[in-house]
């Protein structure tokens, strides 16, 4: 059985508060784009493993517990255990420590995998539980959906929004913004007006009034990922952002660039249409 995950940008992020759990409240708009790694679990042949990971694409950093995908599995196997050993097959392509919730795509989609391929029974609730408990923004995974999300990025309510025709180009520099520390920058507060309602403006309103709160910190200390952003606009962007806590940069086009990738050169860069 295989899947896709698929990598989510934010739109527009707000940091409300610290929580006495040390997570903070916020809320965001995710909206899901199709940058996808590849995920196949198949049978092992043999049980002298619960399972095996194979990595191929862009190196990951840590050994396979530390994988996302194996914790997923994990987790599921405390409470089923007849889930059978699995050789998990995993093409990286979203790139890591970059605000687009690869990791959390990935063990997302390992949980619906699973789900469906032994028969488990979970409903959606029950998944997106799981998810939760394995990285704050796993559970919009499994729907998959745009969604206004607040809590520690867990709560979700459906928004009306589609950028189809559009198109998005994403810059990912060759710098690695750790979330933990990105968090610890933060001056928590709650905004005048909420994304709930700038996102219902036109999207030309949003340069104006739609902002992601890791942008000072990290733009600060890493004033190449400022540029990146600058630049998006000097091509036309109706809107550009750092998604989530960095360090990738979005930009939202109207019409394709041409030759994107030379104005971008040494950075991770594409082009997609928005669905
Ligand atoms: C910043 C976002 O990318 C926005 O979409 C996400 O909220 C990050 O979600 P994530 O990568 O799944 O985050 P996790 O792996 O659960 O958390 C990493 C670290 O970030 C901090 N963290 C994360 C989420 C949150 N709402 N408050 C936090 O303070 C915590 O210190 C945590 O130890
Ligand atoms: N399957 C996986 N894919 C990517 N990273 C993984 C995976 N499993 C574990 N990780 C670890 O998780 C960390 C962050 O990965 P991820 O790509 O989810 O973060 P991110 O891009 O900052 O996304 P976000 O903060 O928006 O969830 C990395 O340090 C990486 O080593």
């Amino acid at each position: 059985m295989i899947t896709f995950p698929n990598a989510k940008i934010n739109l527009g992020l707000n940091i409300i508060e610290k929580r006495p759990d040390g997570y903070h409240n916020l809320e965001t708009i995710f909206y899901p784009i199709n940058l996808q790694d590849a995920l196949e679990v198949t049978r092992r042949e043999n049980n002298d493993n619960e399972y095996t990971l194979h990595l191929s694409g862009s190196p990951l950093e840590g050994e396979p517990e530390d994988n996302l995908v194996v914790k997923a599995y994990k987790l599921l196997k405390k409470d089923y255990p007849g889930l059978l050993p699995v050789d998990i097959h995993m093409y990286k392509h979203i790139p890591a420590g970059a605000g687009l919730g690869g990791g959390s795509s990935d063990a997302a989609c390992m949980i619906k995998l699973l789900n469906d391929k032994f028969s488990l029974g979970l409903s959606t609730g029950q998944m997106e539980e799981y998810a939760a408990k394995l990285g704050a923004d796993c559970a919009f995974f499994i729907q998959n959906k745009p969604v206004f999300a607040t809590g520690i990025g867990n709560l979700f309510e459906p928004v009306e929004l589609s950028l189809k025709g559009y198109h998005i180009i994403l810059i990912k520099p060759d710098i690695f913004v750790s979330t933990r520390d990105a968090f610890a920058e933060i001056k928590p507060v709650r905004p005048a007006v909420s994304l709930k309602e700038i996102v219902k403006q036109p999207i030309e309103t949003w340069k104006d009034s739609m902002k992601n709160d890791f942008e000072d910190s990290v733009f600060k200390k890493f004033p190449e990922i400022a540029a990146i952003k600058d630049k998006l606009y000097d091509l036309g962007a109706v809107y550009a952002a750092m998604s989530g806590s960095g360090s990738s940069v979005y930009g939202i086009f109207k019409a394709p660039i041409e030759n994107v990738e030379d104005k971008f050169c040494g950075c991770f860069c594409r082009q997609r249409a928005l669905e």
